[in-house]
């Protein structure tokens, strides 16, 4: 094949393989079999080899994970990633919507969502390109972890539009892989991970990308740290503006108009959390309007229009002793 038809052929692969990715991992709705994918992805990565002057840094062949790296890089986050103050139960909610009422008046409506049990990410686009991801770290210093977080297929390496962006989320493991990989960690005779939670992190952890691309890791979007140009006016106006982008957002995220509406969704997820392909471990509230938002304004870590309801613990019994350990 000569430079002219390869170069034909790269994009044309990278094209189908971008749509292919987008619709097996973020919509959840494969548009082909994963060995007509594997193929295509086979045939990019030889093309790559021979024509090296065609790979580009967002090419769907990061997916597979490049070489190891000596040590995670330290990265400041200008948008400090803050923390949730907490709720238990009924009353810790109606306190909050009373604190929130009284400072940005009666008219608040709230976004609840699923807290997803992972660990949280801050993801930077320029010009619409994916160029850094990185931990929470303490909320103002996290590591860059950009070449583990090229691997995850539900993170898209190029946003529909050519925006400058950086957006906050949950990465984690689903409950199906976290038991595969212990299945495989328990035959290898190697220590088992306690929960997918910890597994996500250890995957993450990795210095070696190769790794980090096989723990078949997800991702859930909630919050936009920085955009150029969009008009947004609420929360949930700033969740749709993420999936226009490609962004893969969580769909049971609702608009509830009051506080009576916030304690339905919560109570219907208390009994609904273990039909979930993933872990759960409470529900997060925020007021809807962004100038409300403003109003409230934040603590010295946690913004004060926003609350997570925590679950109780798990009761879960362990199958050596039986004996039942809350964890
Ligand atoms: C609400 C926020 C705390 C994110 N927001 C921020 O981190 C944040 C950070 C600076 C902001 O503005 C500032 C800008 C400059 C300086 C100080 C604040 C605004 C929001 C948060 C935290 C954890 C979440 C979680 N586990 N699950 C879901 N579903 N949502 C979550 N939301």
């Amino acid at each position: 094949m000569n430079q002219n038809d390869a170069t034909k052929r790269v994009e044309e692969l990278r094209q189908l393989l971008e749509k292919y990715g987008y619709h097996y991992y973020v919509l959840d709705d494969p548009l082909v079999p994963d060995a007509e994918y594997d193929e295509k992805m086979q045939e990019l990565i030889w093309l790559e080899e021979e024509f090296p002057e065609l790979k580009q840094s967002d090419s769907p062949t990061v997916r597979i994970g490049g070489k190891p790296l000596d040590a995670f890089e330290k990265v400041q986050h200008t948008i400090p990633m803050m923390s949730l103050g907490n709720a238990f139960n009924e009353q810790d909610i109606y306190d909050f919507d009373r604190r929130v009422r009284q400072a940005a008046g009666d008219d608040v409506q709230y976004t609840c969502e699923l807290k997803i049990d992972g660990l949280a990410v801050s993801l930077t686009y320029e010009n619409g390109r994916f160029v850094r991801g990185a931990t929470r770290g303490d909320g103002t210093t996290g590591e860059d972890i950009t070449k583990n977080l090229q691997t995850v297929g539900s993170i898209p390496l190029r946003l529909s539009q050519p925006v400058d962006i950086e957006v906050r989320g949950e990465v984690f493991m689903p409950k199906r892989s976290f038991e595969k990989l212990n299945a495989a960690k328990e035959d290898a005779g190697e220590a088992l991970f306690a929960n997918p939670r910890n597994a996500a992190a250890g995957s993450l952890r990795q210095l070696d990308p190769k790794v980090a691309a096989k723990r078949n890791l997800d991702i859930f979007l909630y919050s936009i740290a920085d955009v150029d140009g969009a008009d947004i006016q609420t929360h949930y106006g700033a969740i749709s503006y993420m999936k226009e982008l490609g962004f893969k957002t969580n769909p049971n995220t609702q608009h509830c108009p009051g506080a009576e509406e916030v304690i339905e969704y919560i109570n219907s997820w208390i009994d609904r959390r273990n039909d979930l392909s993933y872990e759960i471990d409470g529900i997060v509230i925020k007021v809807d309007r962004l100038h409300q938002q403003e109003e409230l304004g934040f603590t010295a870590k946690s913004p004060r229009w926003a609350i997570a309801y925590k679950f109780p613990a798990e009761e879960k019994v362990t199958t050596l002793t039986g004996i039942t350990l809350s964890v």
